[in-house]
């Protein structure tokens, strides 16, 4: 699960966006429109420029969702190599125009809200009070001209300080997201800086205008689907529910705001001087550089040579979303601790091998999401299954980008029909993992323990670069020194490190330095 927080100290706002995030319309909107695009593709005479396929959940994610009406016509249109006239705001529900097509589609999406219970997320109130109980100000954003009906069928008329809808945006001639204006329109009403502003949105469109507009933080929503398509447009953290969303001070910083681990080597030194610091350590992306084929990775001599000094003088750990073998094999080094699979199997230095009960559970689940998942994305050229013992991922890295979406997709939609399974998200790759609060930060606590290293004297010392490491940077937060290496594939995403490096291999560079107990750099290794 991950969580995110709002600083009160540094927001004073917070935008919601409606569809999806406050208001249980997503599916609504997206049912109406592959209505009309479904019936319209149908209706056309085939043409070898044109693709009719049916309207999939990947390009309402891609062109429609978040956006005014017309423009989502217009672009989706655009995806599939047909061009229509804009026409005008009188044209009539159905008529060949990005206007007439647009219009049609909201016939379908009124008689399908009309049939429908709308639809306060149970999540919303919650926060709105926590918000408004710390002076944070919220305004409800939304693309769509039908924006008041739909909060008044809510219930929700009345929650929010400020609504900026379609219809006001029409008026005050403001263009659709992914342009920031909107949102703009809206700290304005509120009295507020854009950058000590809030978005909340689900849509990549919104996300985007949020980036645009350098409000202050976004946070991506992903109640059903992967939040990787949201990082990956700019969001600073992707949460499943508003529920993961805590109001309070925070230590939270953006990847470029941690100061670097080298420039800060002498308080970093002060900390582990007379200390026991345990090191503990990811390995792709952080040991070893990212590459295209998983398989191909390997860790540099330099690298090995200073682990196993360091292995020396104090325990090292590898903890790595691999599997257990693989990542032994791709270390070779005998006397560290390995923790493979997110954690859910371990191994001491003399080898004996430690397995998470809820990991022999999901194996089953596991071996049947496999089997779908094989079939399925066997098509998609790139798309890379990768099964370990307890874990099965999804690496889209050499997908080509209009494909990517879809397999996110499809990972979500296989993990959602087994209930032991969750999904966690990587550098280019989307995993399943057993269904349980089992993560990196709380393998790290338990190695610890097992270590039989606790007490004011230990310092731990974890280095990791992805998202789920964030669970381990969070885990010893107060007691440890957290080191995050930098990467983009998340753009400047928040951290809970309280020091960053660059790159691989600048964190060799800093372990070498931390092999002087003295802590006086390389040349002054007593080790
Ligand atoms: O916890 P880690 O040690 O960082 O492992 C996380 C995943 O790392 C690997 O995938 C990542 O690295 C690949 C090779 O550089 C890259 O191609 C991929 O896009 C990255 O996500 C590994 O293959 C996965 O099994 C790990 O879960």
């Amino acid at each position: 699960m991950v969580t995110t927080n709002i600083d009160p100290r540094r927001y004073r706002a917070v935008l919601f966006d409606m569809d999806g995030v406050i208001t249980d319309t997503a599916a609504v909107h997206f049912a109406a429109w592959k209505r009309l695009f479904d019936q319209y593709l149908a209706s056309r005479q085939r043409s070898s420029s044109e693709d009719h396929q049916p309207f999939r959940e990947a390009d309402y994610a891609d062109y429609v969702d978040g956006k005014r009406r017309i423009d989502g016509v217009v672009d989706f249109l655009r995806s599939r190599g047909i061009s229509v006239p804009g026409g005008a705001a009188v044209d009539e529900a159905g008529f060949e125009t990005a206007h007439g097509l647009g219009e049609l589609k909201d016939r379908y999406f009124l008689d399908a809200l009309a049939a429908t219970r709308t639809l306060l997320f149970h999540d919303v109130v919650p926060l709105i009070e926590s918000l408004r109980s710390r002076g944070i100000r919220t305004a409800v954003i939304s693309a769509s001209r039908n924006c008041a009906q739909v909060l008044e069928r809510a219930g929700a008329a009345q929650l929010f300080d400020v609504r900026v809808d379609g219809v006001l945006a029409d008026r005050l001639g403001l263009p659709g997201k992914p342009a920031p204006a909107i949102f703009l329109e809206a700290a304005h009403r509120l009295s507020t800086p854009a950058s000590a502003c809030v978005v909340i949105e689900d849509a990549k469109a919104g996300v985007q205008a949020s980036r645009a507009g350098f409000l202050g933080l976004t946070i991506g929503i992903a109640r059903t689907g992967p939040p990787n398509r949201l990082l990956e447009s700019g969001a600073d953290a992707v949460v499943s529910t508003l529920n993961d969303i805590s109001v309070g001070p925070s230590p939270e910083r953006r990847l470029s705001e941690v100061p670097d681990a080298h420039h800060c080597w002498n308080e970093i030194a002060d900390r582990i001087r007379d200390h026991n610091p345990v090191l503990l350590l990811d390995f792709d992306g952080t040991l070893a550089q990212i590459r295209d084929d998983p398989t191909k990775v390997t860790m540099p001599w330099r690298t090995r040579n200073v682990l196993q000094r360091l292995a020396r003088h104090s325990p090292v750990a590898i903890l790595s979303g691999r599997d257990l073998q693989d990542l032994r094999c791709r270390i070779r080094i005998e006397n560290l601790w390995y923790a493979g699979s997110h954690g859910f199997e371990l191994a001491d230095p003399e080898g004996e091998l430690i397995t998470q009960h809820a990991g022999e559970t999901a194996s089953s689940d596991l071996d049947n999401a496999e089997r779908l998942l094989r079939d399925e994305l066997a098509g998609v050229p790139g798309a890379l299954v990768d099964r370990k013992r307890f874990a099965l991922a999804v690496h889209y890295r050499n997908v080509r980008t209009d494909r990517t979406e879809d397999v996110m997709s499809t990972v979500a939609r296989i993990g959602r029909g087994f209930t032991t399974l969750r999904p966690a998200h990587g550098r280019r790759v989307i995993e399943l993992l057993p269904n349980v609060q089992w993560n990196k930060g709380r393998a790290l606590r338990w190695l610890l323990d097992r270590m039989g290293l606790s007490g004011t004297d230990v310092v731990p010392v974890f280095a990791g670069d992805d998202y789920t490491d964030e669970d381990a940077l969070r885990e010893i937060h107060d007691d440890g020194i957290g080191i995050v290496v930098r990467s983009t594939e998340h753009g400047d995403r928040l951290t809970w490190a309280h020091y960053a490096v660059d790159d691989p291999s600048s964190l060799t560079a800093l372990l070498t330095r931390l092999t002087s107990p003295m802590g006086k750099g390389p040349n002054a290794d007593h080790v």
